[in-house]
């Protein structure tokens, strides 16, 4: 059963953009997940908390494709889906940006993002790197974020960890992706880049984009996102419009002291 959310009024009644519906999976005798069942609203930033171990990341990589659960399952806008590997779920629309960003250091900030994406200019059977037009596209992804960065040919070995974060956020928000999963996004990050990145994560939900958020950061949960759902020991144990609860009710319900 999907845990009611309080005011779930009208908007509601909008299809979701992901629904878990009893997702279980177990690694050998750990249960990482006991029939989660949740939604993510689309054009809307939920984020996804609980204490180490609760299982978030788990939940999150079975909505990537990294794991497939052992039971229940995932629908993306309305159909099930049943994702075999991270590209699988990229074709669909979902894109990751992981703690450790991905990125290759040693190339500029152009080609990372074209990382196996590369545009390709053919001339009869020999195919040949679009060098020009990844630029050119890149320039506009970066300026269509706004983001921070020094210029597309930086090497990403010259940038900050904020405009690293930006880069990797700019790649996942590219490519006609709809929901962009971030797992801890500026846990790395000083007070001033961090308030960049939310910056960039707010305008991807102003351009449309869903944001699925894990982060341990209630003040950031509280500020970015519109919805908090919780996880304990590998339960999703509630769900709040942010707008109607605290931090100290999320804590509690992380925490046990209140079971909803
Ligand atoms: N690949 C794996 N193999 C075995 N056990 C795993 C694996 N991945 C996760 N687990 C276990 O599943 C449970 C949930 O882990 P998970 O990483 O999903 O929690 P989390 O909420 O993301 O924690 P954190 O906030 O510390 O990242 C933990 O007990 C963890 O040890």
């Amino acid at each position: 059963m999907t845990h009611p959310l309080p005011s779930d009024g009208p908007a509601a009644v909008a299809e979701p953009l992901i629904a878990c519906e009893d997702v279980s999976l177990s690694f050998g005798s750990v249960r990482a997940l006991s029939e989660v069942s949740l939604t993510l609203r689309p054009g809307e930033i939920t984020a996804l908390v609980g204490d180490n171990g609760a299982g978030k990341s788990t939940l999150v990589r079975c909505i990537s494709g990294v794991h497939r659960p052992d039971s229940g399952r995932i629908l993306f806008d309305g159909s099930p889906v049943d994702f075999h590997s991270p590209e699988d779920a990229r074709d669909a629309g979902i894109e990751t940006v992981h703690q450790n960003l991905a990125l290759v250091e040693d190339l500029a900030v152009w080609q990372n993002l074209f990382l196996n994406r590369e545009l390709v200019r053919r001339f009869g059977p020999v195919a040949f790197l679009d060098r020009r037009a990844m630029q050119k596209r890149a320039k506009e992804m970066v300026s269509a974020l706004a983001v921070n960065v020094p210029a597309v040919d930086s090497r990403v070995r010259r940038l900050s960890g904020g405009q690293r974060q930006a880069v990797a956020i700019c790649r996942a928000a590219g490519f006609s992706s709809r929901l962009v999963i971030m797992d801890e996004p500026t846990a790395a990050l000083g007070v001033q880049e961090t308030a960049k990145v939310e910056d960039l994560i707010h305008g991807l939900r102003d351009d449309g984009h869903t944001v699925l958020l894990i982060s341990h950061n209630f003040a950031q949960v509280m500020r970015l996102s519109d919805q908090v759902w919780v996880m304990r020991a590998g339960r999703c144990v509630g769900g709040r419009r942010t707008a109607e609860t605290t931090g100290d009710e999320i804590v509690s319900l992380i925490t046990g002291a209140r079971i909803d």
